[in-house]
């Protein structure tokens, strides 16, 4: 294959750069305790500086991979594919969701939300950034908005995107995980004086699985 037959395939979305896949538990917000197998796909410069997966940002590192044969593996796993990154919406999820739909499987993202909406999903977990804020298409199409906490100044943020997803868009805040001894307790007091939020652990890192 050329290099510019490559890239055709690439700004297709038939071929995606895959950094890992693994079968665990979903860690966390609304489907938390689901088992599900994690498609993670490699590219994001949205630079986020505590980002818990850096190693995903250059598309380069990760070999372009057809999405027949991510599907073909992730069906032998579970009925619940979660789609992450990188950003996966960097790139076009139309093909990969649309085979995992005919397999018939549930098709869940982790999303930022930063570029264009492609892709077909059951599931839609938006977790907006500051640096690149969502497209405006998708805080309608949400199921649940989870928002990280850093600092104080990112409750003031959560409310500015809570103020823009659907009226069935489930709330979460999720501490950072390296300040999570000071803001868990505020996330704590703020949930119970502002009880349309819920709180979101990142529970995989308790259980200490992938
Ligand atoms: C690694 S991101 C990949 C998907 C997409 N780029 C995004 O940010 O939503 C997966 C989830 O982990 C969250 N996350 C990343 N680093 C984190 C950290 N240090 N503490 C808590 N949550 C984190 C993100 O906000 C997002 O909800
Ligand atoms: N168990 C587990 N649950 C998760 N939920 C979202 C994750 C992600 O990195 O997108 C993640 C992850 O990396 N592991
Ligand atoms: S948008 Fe997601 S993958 Fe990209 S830097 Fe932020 S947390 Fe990491
Ligand atoms: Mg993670």
């Amino acid at each position: 294959m050329t290099r510019s037959e490559r890239q055709e395939l690439i700004d297709k979305g038939l071929l995606l750069p895959l950094m890992e896949e693994f079968y665990t538990i979903q860690g966390e917000g609304f489907h938390k305790g689901t088992a599900a197998y994690f498609v993670r796909i490699g590219g994001c410069d949205v630079g986020c500086h505590w980002c818990d997966v850096k190693e995903s940002w250059l598309a380069e590192l990760h070999p372009p991979t057809e999405t027949e044969k991510i599907v073909a593996n992730a069906v032998k796993y579970s009925k619940t594919i979660v789609v992450t990154g990188g950003e996966p919406l960097t790139w076009n999820m139309t093909p990969l969701t649309t085979q995992l739909k005919e397999k018939g499987l549930q098709t869940h993202i982790e999303t930022s939300g930063a570029y264009k909406l492609t892709g077909v999903w059951d599931w839609i977990c938006l977790s907006p950034k500051k640096l690149k804020l969502p497209t405006e298409e998708i805080y309608g199409k949400a199921h649940e908005l989870k928002m990280i906490i850093y600092n104080k100044s990112d409750f003031k943020f959560a409310e500015e995107q809570a103020a823009k997803v659907n009226k069935d868009c489930i709330l979460y805040l999720q501490p950072e995980w390296s300040k999570r001894d000071k803001v868990v307790p505020e996330i704590v007091e703020y949930v119970m004086a502002n009880p349309k939020w819920k709180v979101s652990l990142q529970t995989h890192k308790y259980l200490n699985i992938p």
